[in-house]
Parts: structure tokens; sequence; C-alpha cells
């Protein structure tokens, strides 16, 4: 596959489908190989497109197994639904979200003009492969899978530096920066998420997987976990809304730029919002891919002439009363936000909006209603209801 991540949903329909050929035993082989950008990878690179649901993960999961059985595509359908597990579990325990984003800053203050943070992100350590993962992170925008842990591991454990600031590094420059996925699978690294077990990155497995690019030296050898007030237990999912009901607005995040065939089929839909607003989102990379696919999306809604659509740039309750009054509702409907920045902007929005008797309902997906609930302890217990909820949901052959 290519790095090129062109912001449409064409585009990314194209690279899934190219892509469900080798799916299988190719993907399964191959995925911890990173040759380098450019050279040839047996990864899908389709994460800014399935971050931003441009693709969603049922149809991507649906694509590769209507071509392979779950016994030949398990790997593949397994990575995707790490998606959907980080997901879920985040879902259920905002406050590691608010923990996050509270120690990224007082770390952010503490090593404020600290020339060790300022090499790292410059890709200036003289750590050979560190340096290079650095630099290829801000110029494309993505790293493979492998890069992202062994550079989150010698950041913690070789540089120790703190692991949120890396986090927020990556963040401000992946396509694909997801507040689940990138939080989550740092405190994986950092030995946080599953208590007392760290990702110790080695010259050996980096030299075997980059094919002899890198046997970076001066690696730490143990990785002791970080610690940390105790994780809150999980707390019920809440409850979402339903597409029917009243005329409604649709509106349309960044968390969601394809909204499910099944909520445009419910709701009665008098009109589409598409907010791309760039401060909910942390990098420029980032923020071009939505604005450039919220244009495309505009256009390509614009041109069913359904209903009038609308863009805007900042998603703030005075945009969405003033586009429900052009559609003259009183009801907003719009994809669930996941924990983010999204969805704490969509809170602060609904309060206002009440106040103008309008009301906001979030939907969720079925995929994220059947499988989040499962995300309540660890990948391994929720990966066991893989096979059976792929079954019900009509995914696998029989
Ligand atoms: C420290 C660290 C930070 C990360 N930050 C992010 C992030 O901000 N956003 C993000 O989407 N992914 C993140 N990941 C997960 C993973 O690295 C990327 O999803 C993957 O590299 C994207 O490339 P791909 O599409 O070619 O993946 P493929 O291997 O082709 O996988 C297909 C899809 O499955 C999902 N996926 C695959 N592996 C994982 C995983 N380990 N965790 C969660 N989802 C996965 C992605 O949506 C991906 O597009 C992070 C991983 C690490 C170790």
């Amino acid at each position: 596959m290519s790095g090129v991540f062109e912001p449409t949903r064409a585009a990314g329909l194209a690279r899934m489908h190219a892509f469900v050929p080798h799916s299988g035993r190719a993907y399964a082989e191959g995925r911890n190989s990173d040759l380098g950008p450019g050279r040839p990878s047996a990864v899908s690179q389709l994460s800014p497109w399935l971050r931003f649901r441009l693709l969603s993960e049922q149809e991507v999961c649906a694509a590769v197994l209507e071509k392979h059985s779950l016994a030949a595509a398990e790997k593949y359908v397994q990575e995707v639904l790490w998606r959907t597990y980080w997901k879920g579990w985040l879902e259920m325990r905002p406050g590691i979200w608010t923990r996050f984003v509270e120690e990224r800053d007082v770390q952010r203050e503490r090593l404020r003009n600290v020339r060790a943070l300022e090499q790292a992100e410059q890709g200036r350590t003289g750590i050979e492969g560190f340096d290079d993962w650095a630099r290829e992170l801000v110029e494309t925008g993505y790293l493979h899978n492998h890069a992202r842990m062994w550079f989150a591991s010698i950041w913690i454990f070789t540089l120790r530096l703190p692991w949120a600031l890396g986090a927020d590094f990556f963040l401000r420059h992946l396509i694909d920066a997801d507040a689940a996925s990138n939080t989550l699978s740092w405190r994986w690294v950092a030995g946080l998420q599953t208590a007392g077990k760290t990702y110790l990155a080695t010259a050996d497995n980096i030299a075997r997987y980059t094919g002899g690019r890198f046997a970076p030296k001066g690696l730490a050898e143990i990785a002791e976990p970080l610690t940390e007030a105790p994780v809150p237990a999980a707390t019920p999912l809440g409850e979402a809304g339903s597409a029917r009901g009243a005329p409604a607005l649709l509106l349309v995040t960044s968390d969601d730029m394809h909204p499910d065939e099944a909520l445009l089929r419910e709701a009665d839909i008098r009109g589409t919002c598409i907010a791309a607003d760039r401060a909910l989102l942390w990098g420029d990379k980032a923020g071009a891919f939505v604005a450039d696919a919220a244009r495309d999306m505009a256009a390509a809604l614009g041109e069913t002439g359904k209903a009038p659509v609308k863009r805007i740039d900042a998603l703030n309750a005075g945009a969405i009363v003033q586009a429900s009054r052009e559609a003259g509702v009183k009801r907003v409907v719009t994809p669930y936000a996941p924990v983010g920045p999204v969805a704490t902007r969509l809170a602060d929005i609904a309060k206002a909006l009440e106040g103008e008797g309008i009301e906001l309902v979030q939907v969720r997906r079925d995929w994220d209603e059947t499988f989040w609930p499962h995300a309540r302890k660890g990948f391994f217990p929720f990966k066991q209801h893989m096979g059976r909820l792929l079954e019900d949901m009509g995914l696998t052959r029989t």
C-alpha cells in the first residue's frame, strides 16, 4: 500500500478494495515488518479513513470476510477490533481521558524548554530508528504500528520522557490521531493499561522487522512499569438516542463523517450541517484531511439534492441553532461522538440547544452497540466474543 492519504471516501473505498485480497495470510505474515516509507508493506494503511469513519469498521470487516473465512483473516479482523475495543474501553472509563489531558498539561509546563524533549520531537537524539520515525511522523502523518510501539517504548524507557508528552506528540502529528487508540496504546506500552505489563523495544527486534535498516545501540534493557492511581471500574455505557422522530437537522462531525445508512434511513432529515472544526483535532495534517473530506462530502450530498447542505468551520451552539432554524426543525441528529474533544463540545452544545428548545440526539452505530459493552476488561476476554458477534451481525460465512 502506498502512504498517500487522499481525504475522500472514494479513495478509502478504493484502498480497501485493493487491500482485501491481501488481508488473509499475506497480512498475518507480513504485518509486523516496517521496511520504511514508500516501501512495500503488508498493512492496509486504512487508519485515517477508519479514524474519521469515512469507512466504518463494519464495512471493512464485511469486505474482508466476504472474500476470506474468519480463520483466514482473523489477524486483520482482530486488529480492526483493537480499535473498537479501545473505543469501548475508554467510553466506559471517560476519566482516563481526562487524566491524560491533565497529565499532559502538567508535564508540558514542567518540561517547557527542556532540550531532551525538543531533541526527541525533532529526531535529534542520536538513536538510530527513533530519530527517523520522529521525522517520518512529522513529514507523513503516519507510522507503522510496530514503529509506534518501538518509538513509544524508547521515549518512555530509554529517554525517560513523560509518556503523556509522547502521546501528545503523536496526537499533534498523526492523521489518524485518536483519543482512545493513541492514549490507551501509550498507556499499554508504559505498563499502565495492563497493570505491570510493559513493552520493551530491543535492537534485535527492530533490526529484524525493519529489514536491517536500524539496529539502535544503548536502548533500555528493562522496562519497569509506570504507576498511577487505580483505574476506576467501568461505568455502564450511556443511553444512545434513536434517529426516528420529528424532522431533524443532520449534524456531521469529524468523529463520523459518513453517517450510517440506518441513521439516514430512519431520520427525517431536512438539512445537513457538516462541521470540520480544526480546534477539535490536534494537528494540521488531521485538520487538513478532515477539511477536505468535509468539502468532498458536502459536494456529494449537494448533488443528491435531497436537503440543503451547509459546511461550518467551528462547531458551536450558535451555528447549530442557525442551521436548525434554516432547516425549520427543533431536533438535531448526529452520529454518536465517542470520548474526546468532539464529545466534550457536543455536551456543551446540547445544554445551549436545550435553552432554545432544540433537542440534540446522538445515535450509536450497531457495531458499537454490539461490541463496546464487551470492552469492560482486557482484550483477550473481548476477543472471545468476536466470532459469535460477527456471526450474529451476518458478517461471517457458515
Ligand atoms: C503508541 C501507539 C499509538 C497509536 N495511536 C493510534 C492513533 O492515534 N490512531 C489510530 O488509529 N491507531 C493508533 N495506534 C494503533 C495502530 O498503530 C494504527 O491503527 C495502525 O498502525 C494504523 O495502520 P494501518 O491502517 O496500516 O493498520 P492495519 O494493520 O492495516 O490495521 C487495520 C486497522 O485496524 C486498526 N488497528 C490496527 N492495529 C491497531 C491497534 N494496535 N490499536 C488500535 N487499532 C488498530 C486501525 O484502525 C487500522 O487502520 C497506535 C499504536 C501505538 C502502539
